[in-house]
């Protein structure tokens, strides 16, 4: 819906949604822009001009997008000029300008924001706040009560946009670096673009950094030397308060309990810091250096309990369903028990994103009386995050695993080590080589971490790791560790833990508890189907958390006193129009468009391919996201399809007079593209032939060049989605008939599985003709009748003669 507002057109300024800023308006159009906003509802539009310079923009100069904003204040200044206050309210594309007399009138359209459903947004949102942080703590410009703004947006985790444009808020970019984000549709794209810049920033300010402290070193030197000086003695800092530190120093390192070692390293250290200069920076460091050491719980425990009975019963109240992991746990934890030490293999929990592997972790540490961690690994590139910096670097810190430790408190929490698979490797060291030594039993007893210097042991803490798939876990990794899959759930399931969990909890946290509300079975139904697309539940919990806030603000506008029903209709009330539309079938039979079913690590989806078929020269182009994957399937598909020409009616040159193409439209992005093989076939076929392909099968499978159907992975995921999306038919090869079973019984009840060995099979079942039986027929005659030269075949010819289509 596009509406017409007054235009503002700014100079080396870009307004974000949220931000509220001063600006200073003194152009007489811009006034009367002003004024005619004032006049009407205060709305103005603010967008950048693309030169500061100009001084009469015409609408070529001024960028497309931009925010409108609320004029908050109006001042009339002594000089003309016009001081107003604006608010940023909602970025809006330009769709057209009006120039009239005395100000720019534009026709805008709200943009509205993508989030990736693909992507872990808390995690992402986590990443930016510390890097935001980090360079907080470098930039003094940035006023630090940004930091607990910031803190507080990503703690909730629901508004990534807001986060992004919080941020960028505080950062003196270019402006045409301002205005690419501005324009950036996808939230999570704007935050890792972010991400990056205040990297780079980063590593400029420490730069600098080092050459300040540099200064200042030789500054303090000259400093000692003076104070040094007997004459000068007076005038120094007051000697008292150093030594009261000093003891005191000296009573902590004595009254805790650490290693042998420890205590010699902190008591030389101390003796150093004795004979520097109190205000030194080298007496900072090995200050933090025993503050460090002496923070750390080397003897502090929490005492160990394991009932499996009790920890079955914690297990069962915290998650619905998942029998086999829990089962699984169980085992490994009564096992564990029985043991002294802790030798066995490492717990690995595999899975989507959102299927409770977090809070798996959580409940084995409840069950077992531990403290509870978490460290995620993802983007860990440098060894050195893992063990620490030594200390001859300038700001050196312990690696993470220590930082946890002193978090955890104990030295026996359940260490949970988030996203293994998200770690990678670069010039600076391989990081999971030193989180083997952390995982190894025979080596964790003594780890070594750079900054301390000196052994701990690791071998009391219970390490639990997370991935989203086990082909990225480093091999010497995975050896060392027991797995347990967790597959996503289905909508029945998905349904229950609505019920049973998230709405309570949501309730909960959104303070309605005590309201009278009530979700409706086909509400809940609906937010899956339409509003959320993934194997967990991490984005339905979003849902519905949105909707309790909705209900929030309703009972504190209008009181408690009313009840809510939540039913099907009234849900894009809350949650706007619905989202997802495609990853369901089409209604009806079409030509040249196939349904398939594809394996990411975030679950599996529906991936349709759509072929269509225009005169030319035998040009053959795929394109969509799997394009340049599927280019070596594509030919073994072409292949097969000139193979079978003549049996599907087709002219054996067909290929050169026409052009194909394929393509796959948007969606995520599957890591087994071969496995679209089969679809693509169908759907070049369909628009071969023009028989439609029937809307309501869905196949997966890799394609050789005669046609056979070769097994493929994630038969689970893949039978999840195509029941999600609606497909009554499901074609998969026959070597994975065996993996039928892992497909839920629910499932496999509400669709039938067909197991083909070759190309012609899934034709028939999935093209829409009335009569199989010929069509069979057709395909099996040989490949040229003898009676026939290929001259006799025309360009078409009348298809499947002997076959109709309905
Ligand atoms: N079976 C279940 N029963 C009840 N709640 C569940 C279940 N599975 C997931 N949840 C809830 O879903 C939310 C997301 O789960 P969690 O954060 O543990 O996912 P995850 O698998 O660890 O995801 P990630 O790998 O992205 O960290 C949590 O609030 C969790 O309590």
């Amino acid at each position: 819906m596009s509406r017409r507002i007054p235009l503002l057109p700014l100079r080396d300024i870009i307004v974000f949604p949220n931000m509220v800023l001063p600006l200073f308006v003194g152009r007489e159009r811009s006034i009367k822009a002003l004024e005619a906003a004032m006049a009407q509802d205060k709305e103005v539009v603010l967008s950048a001009q693309k030169k500061a310079k100009t001084n009469e923009p015409s609408a070529d100069d001024i960028f497309r997008v931009g925010t409108v904003g609320i004029i908050d204040q109006l001042f009339q200044l002594p000089d003309g000029t016009v001081k107003v206050l604006v608010r940023g309210k909602q970025r809006v594309k330009i769709e057209g300008y009006q120039e009239n007399d005395a100000y720019f009138e534009v026709e805008i359209t709200p943009i509205q924001d993508f989030i990736d459903p693909a992507k872990d947004v808390a995690a992402l949102m986590k990443q930016l706040r510390e890097t935001f942080e980090a360079y907080v703590a470098l930039n003094k410009r940035i006023p630090p009560e940004m930091l607990s703004l910031v803190a507080k947006i990503e703690e909730k985790a629901e508004d990534p946009a807001r986060l992004g444009d919080t941020i960028v808020a505080q950062l003196a970019l270019k402006l045409r670096d301002k205005q690419e984000i501005l324009e950036n549709e996808d939230v999570l794209q704007r935050l890792e673009k972010l991400d990056t810049i205040l990297k780079e920033e980063i590593d400029i300010l420490q730069v600098e950094r080092k050459i300040r402290t540099r200064v200042k070193k030789q500054m303090e030197k000259s400093q000692k030397d003076f104070y040094d000086n007997p004459q000068n003695k007076e005038m120094g800092g007051d000697p008292n308060e150093f030594k009261n530190e000093i003891d005191e120093l000296e009573e902590k390192i004595s009254q805790k309990a650490m290693s042998d070692e420890a205590h010699d390293k902190l008591s030389r250290e101390l003796k150093k810091l004795k004979m520097m200069s109190p205000m030194s920076a080298e007496a900072t460091v090995v200050r933090n250096y025993i503050d460090w050491v002496i923070s750390l719980p080397w003897d502090e425990v929490t005492e160990e309990r394991l009932d499996v009975a009790e920890a079955h019963q914690t297990l069962e109240d915290d998650h619905y369903g998942l029998d086999k992991p829990k089962e699984r746990i169980l085992e490994y934890l009564s096992v564990q028990s029985l043991v002294t030490e802790h030798k066995g293999p490492i717990l690995c929990l595999v899975g989507p994103p959102g299927v409770g592997k977090t809070s798996l972790g959580r409940s084995i540490a409840t069950a077992t009386n531990r403290n509870f961690i978490r460290l995620s690994l993802g983007g860990v590139r440098d060894e050195a995050e893992i063990r620490g910096h030594r200390r001859t670097y300038i700001g050196a810190m312990p690696g993470k695993i220590v930082q946890s430790l002193r978090k955890a408190g104990s030295n026996n929490p359940v260490f949970l080590l988030d996203e293994i698979d998200k770690m990678s490797t670069d010039f600076r060291g391989d990081p999971s080589s030193a989180l083997l030594e952390v995982l190894d039993p025979e080596q964790n007893s003594t780890f070594n971490d750079h900054y301390l210097d000196l052994d701990y042991d690791l071998s009391k803490v219970m390490f639990i790791c997370t991935a989203n798939s086990l082909q990225q876990i480093p091999g010497p990794l995975l050896d060392r560790m027991e797995v347990i899959q967790i597959p996503g759930y289905t909508d029945f399931e998905k349904l229950e833990i609505s019920k049973r969990y998230l709405i309570p909890k949501q309730r909960k946290n959104n303070g309605i508890e005590d309201v009278e509300v009530s979700f409706a079975q086909g509400a809940i139904g609906r937010i899956i189907g339409q509003y959320t697309r993934e194997a967990g539940v991490r984005s339905l919990e979003r849902e519905i958390g949105t909707v309790c806030r909705k209900i929030a603000r309703q009972v504190v506008e209008n009181g408690k006193e009313q009840e809510f029903e939540v039913d099907a209709r009234s849900i894009p009330k809350y949650l706007g129009p619905p989202r997802f539309k495609h990853d369901t079938i089409e209604e009806e039979d079409q030509v040249g468009i196939t349904n398939g079913v594809a394996w990411t690590q975030y679950g599996g989806v529906m991936l349709i391919s759509e072929a269509s078929v225009i005169p030319g020269k035998g040009k053959f182009i795929i394109t969509g996201k799997l394009g340049d994957v599927m280019q070596e399937s594509a030919q073994a598909a072409m292949t097969y399809v000139r193979s079978r020409a003549m049996n599907l009616g087709l002219s054996p040159d067909f290929h050169q007079k026409v052009d194909i193409h394929v393509h796959f439209p948007e969606g995520a992005l599957p890591k087994d593209g071969p496995s679209a093989g089969i679809t693509m076939v169908t759907s070049i076929v369909s628009a071969l032939t023009q028989i439609p392909v029937r809307h309501n099968v869905a196949m997966t499978g890799e394609i050789t060049l005669r046609g056979r159907v070769l097994p493929i992975g994630g038969l689970k995921e893949k039978g999840l989605a195509a029941h999600r999306g609606g497909v009554k038919t499901l074609i998969i090869p026959k070597d994975n008939a065996k993996d039928i079973r892992e497909i839920p019984k629910a499932v496999r009840k509400a669709m039938t599985i067909i197991a083909v060995d070759h190309m012609d099979e899934v034709l028939q079942h999935a093209l829409a003709i009335e009569n199989p039986e010929v069509f069979r027929a057709r395909l099996e005659k040989p490949l040229l009748p003898p009676d026939v030269s290929i001259d006799h075949v025309v360009a078409g010819q009348p298809v499947l003669d002997d076959s109709k289509v309905h």
